[in-house]
């Protein structure tokens, strides 16, 4: 293709619209070139990106027929889903592959929501030419929902109305399943999104409530558009104490306490970090004032000017582009406090930066080890485990951490698939999904009383009880339309060329088509009108998809005020709802924004605790009273077992067992000590994704049955212990069912726990025999007062894996039993011989008494 540049003799004015689009275009062989030569590196390198891989196999099959064969033999009945989200080039695989045989796609045109990367809804219409050449091929419609209630096939139905004579196939509407309940769909807008935050949780509340009444758990999610303000919604069922989840990286990402901990790796891990630097100074942990921070950027250009003796360097090498604060805060390490180059400093801040700077250079000398360790450590350093057990306004300390849990997790799914298991490489990928992330179909199952908080590009395919749709407004949901240029835009690939030409907008042009610059000009402004269509239908579609992850309750939540510098109406896919519904319509009449006045008050650093602070020295100066009143011993020897670990930690080395030991570790430790400390030393890898897996879940349902808080996790424990990491495979709901029903025919059913999930941690000095005093840590599952066995306690541990084999194995599992009685009788002042315990492994249904 080529486009000749506009005309420019003179007299010839050429237009303003013309001239841009031409210049976009002019770029297009010198990207042409870039992209053979990114082609001829990747060869060189042998690698290859995702494009690639799809587009190698076509030229496989294409050129070895027997590759077809085979896979035809292997795969006599294929069924493909979500068949609207196929692109081109696939289809061209699996026709090459599969045309001809027994072949069903299934689809929904009106789920298609990955166009602006390629998918094709398109595809379905084509389906019979590519699978079926030679005719013989049938067309069913699934009309049924089997999943929604009326109200929100009614909700469903009316975002859908516009697109339906459009779509590439005909699709019914959609019809409740015979004796469907009735549902409820809500509508909210609130005046700014603090208060739709506050009514969205409140929403939850209630559901959640009601369901219980009725003896049902609730699956639940709030569904966004955008990752933006994931966490002030996440926030908001904190201060309920409802346990929600953030679901995928981008949406952690700007956790606060996850955001700590990314820049704290950064920190370590790149001299020019900088700004991550800035961000914990500034913030809780050392509250470094303005006029301190200039000293240590002047420090830090200092730096760049000098040797290492700190002599003057020649004018020709001094460079300031170098200069870094990193550098300048491990100065402070370097000298004493009296340092003539430290003068500038006031007295606080330079103490401060001296105690910061020999915590990163600690962090620094341990970043060798398995990443999962080193974040933990980070959060011990930045005190961030105690900053969220505290923090009052986040819920209860189990809920609080869930969000850092759940980074962890997403760390370890990186690291199991990626080599090198580097900082480096870690950073680089937390970059690219902080991108990415937005739009992938997440895989966690829903849980139980959990709310996950997602996007909605992330909810396809999923379902829940309940669903909150939130900030449903205009230029939100639906997005403002990106991209109206098209191909014009810079460096994006000219429709023609593409394998879904023909469901993209046209742009007329050819010489032919547009003969004069008014006629191109018009051209222009069709296309782009086009294209900003086909993005509000994409948007449309966004909407149907999230309205029918409900499955009983769907909330509808929006509010003018989020921050933005004007005001933000009802989405119109919120009024149209509303009207089909005969809901009120909401009033768009946006208030003050209330927003305005607090910028104004804003102070740096800001002061962490915030309006907590008189509320947090009330509550300090009564832990300070009742220290004074403990027994003294105790708590100072408590605290001399920390500080020796705390020692330990940063001296970065551990020769001997560590001071706090898991009792479901003990065992380790007591049959070969040597080996279970190198073992310590050197872990193994990682275990895959937690909340997949089905001891947690089952805990966590017998933990929900029993309708009583957990008391864990201690503020100092660590966030992913598990009892027992080699134990359970992956969590498949049968699996997980069959689980529950032997729990629910046990001797357990019927009783009331009188603990779950509580953590008792004792010292002792003698227990391993090394001559170094240890801190059992005791995870209890569930305790029981028996009153069929004379009010007797019991304590129970639920076991998903396999039980013991031998009586070595048995008397190993029994050990750590033996700990949690000692534990319990410590902390209760019970004899131990009142205590029983038991195993209770639940897949066998058997149980072993202590
Ligand atoms: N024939 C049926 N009878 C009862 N329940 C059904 C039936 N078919 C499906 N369901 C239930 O309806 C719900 C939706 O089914 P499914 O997830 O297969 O739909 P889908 O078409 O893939 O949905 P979507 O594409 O919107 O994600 C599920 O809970 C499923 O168990």
């Amino acid at each position: 293709m080529s486009a000749s540049a506009p005309s420019t003799r003179s007299g010839t004015t050429v237009y303003a619209d013309v001239a841009r689009a031409a210049e976009q275009v002019a770029g297009l062989p010198l990207l042409a070139d870039l992209a053979v030569e990114y082609q001829r590196r990747k060869l060189r390198s042998g690698v290859i990106d995702f494009s690639d891989q799809v587009a190698g196999a076509l030229t496989i099959v294409r050129a070895h027929p027997a590759v077809a064969t085979d896979l035809r033999a292997r795969y006599p009945v294929v069924l493909l889903d979500e068949y609207q989200d196929t692109s081109v080039v696939q289809t061209e695989l699996l026709s090459a592959v599969f045309a001809g045989t027994s072949v069903m796609a299934v689809g929904d045109p009106h789920q298609s929501i990955y166009g602006w990367r390629g998918a094709s809804a398109g595809n379905l219409g084509d389906f019979a030419a590519a699978f079926a050449p030679a005719g013989g091929s049938g067309r069913y419609s699934l009309a049924t929902s089997w999943r929604n209630s009326e109200r929100i096939l009614d909700a469903a139905n009316a975002v859908l109305e516009p697109l339906a004579p459009r779509s590439p196939v005909p699709v019914d509407q959609l019809r409740p399943r015979p004796v469907a309940p009735g549902g409820d769909v809500d509508i909210v807008f609130e005046t700014d999104l603090d208060a739709e935050t506050e009514r969205v949780a409140g929403w939850f509340e209630e559901v959640r409530a009601g369901r219980q009444r009725r003896g049902l758990p609730t699956s639940a999610a709030i569904l966004l558009r955008s990752k933006k303000h994931m966490v002030r919604f996440a926030d908001a069922l904190a201060r309920r104490g409802i346990p929600h989840r953030i679901l995928g990286l981008g949406g952690l990402l700007s956790t606060p306490e996850v955001v700590d901990v990314v820049s704290a790796l950064r920190v370590i891990s790149d001299p020019s970090a900088g700004s991550a630097l800035l961000r914990l100074l500034g913030g809780p942990r050392w509250s470094i004032g303005l006029r301190d921070l200039r000293s240590l950027a002047e420090l830090g250009r200092r730096l760049a000017r000098s040797d290492v003796a700190l002599q003057p360097l020649a004018a020709e090498s001094a460079t300031e582009e170098n200069a870094s604060l990193i550098d300048a805060l491990d100065f402070f390490v370097r000298v004493g406090p009296d340092h003539g180059w430290l003068a500038d400093f006031s007295d606080a801040g330079r103490e401060r930066l001296r105690d910061a700077a020999a915590t990163f250079a600690g962090l620094r000398r341990a970043s060798s080890m398995p990443i999962p360790e080193l974040v933990r450590l980070i959060e011990a350093e930045l005190r961030l485990d105690i900053e969220l057990a505290a923090n009052e306004s986040r819920g209860p300390a189990r809920v609080a951490s869930d969000q850092l849990r759940a980074f962890v997790d997403e760390l370890q799914g990186f690291l199991a698939t990626d080599e090198s298991g580097s900082l480096p490489s870690l950073l680089a990928w937390l970059d690219h999904a902080e991108r990415q992330d937005e739009f992938a179909p997440r895989t966690e199952p829903p849980e139980d009383d959990v709310v996950q908080i997602l996007t909605i590009h992330g909810s396809k395919g999923l379902e829940w009880d309940a669903v909150a749709v939130g900030r449903v407004v205009a230029d939100e949901l639906p997005a403002r339309p990106r991209d109206k240029q098209g191909w014009l835009g810079f460096g994006v690939l000219p429709y023609a060329f593409r394998g879904d030409a023909r469901w993209l907008p046209q742009l007329g042009w050819e010489a032919h088509v547009s003969p004069t610059q008014q006629d191109l000009k018009a051209a222009l402004t069709r296309f782009a009108e086009d294209n900003a269509e086909r993005q509000r239908e994409e948007e449309r579609r966004l909407a149907y998809v999230a309205v029918t992850r409900a499955r009983d309750a769907l909330l509808l939540s929006g509010s003018p005020w989020s921050g933005t510098r004007n005001p933000r109406g009802p989405s119109p896919f919120l009024r149209e709802i509303a009207i089909a519904l005969g809901h009120e319509l909401p009033d768009s009449e946006p208030g003050e924004n209330p927003y305005n006045d607090r910028r104004q008050i804003m102070r740096w650093p800001l002061d962490p605790l915030g309006e907590r602070r008189g509320r947090v020295e009330a509550a300090a100066t009564l832990v300070r009273g009742a220290q004074q009143a403990a027994e003294r011993d105790e708590a100072e020897r408590d605290l001399a077992l920390l500080l020796a670990e705390r020692e330990e930690r940063s001296a970065g080395a551990r020769r001997a067992a560590p001071t706090r030991i898991p009792a479901s570790r003990f065992k380790d430790y007591a049959a070969d000590y040597e080996a279970a400390v190198e073992a310590t030393l050197r872990p193994l890898p990682e275990r895959p994704y937690r909340e997949t897996r089905l001891g947690t879940r089952f805990h966590a349902w017998v933990e929900q049955r029993s309708g009583i808080t957990a008391r864990g996790p201690q503020p100092d424990a660590p966030l992913w212990d598990v009892d027992d990491p080699a134990e359970g495979p992956a969590a498949g709901e049968g699996e997980l069912s069959r689980l529950q029903e032997i729990f629910l025919r046990s001797e357990w059913a019927d009783l009331q726990p009188i603990e779950v999930e509580t953590e008792i941690d004792f010292a002792d000095d003698r227990l391993l025999g090394d001559g170094r005093p240890h801190v059992i840590i005791c995870k209890l599952d569930a305790v029981y007062r028996r009153a069929d066995r004379g009010g007797r306690i019991e304590i129970v541990d639920w076991k998903t894996g396999r039980p013991p084999r031998t009586p070595a194995e048995r008397a190993e599992r029994m050990l750590q039993l033996e700990l949690y009685r000692r534990a319990y009788s410590i902390r209760h002042g019970i004899p131990e011989s009142e205590i029983d315990v038991a195993l209770f492994y639940v897949a066998d249904d058997l149980v072993l008494r202590g």
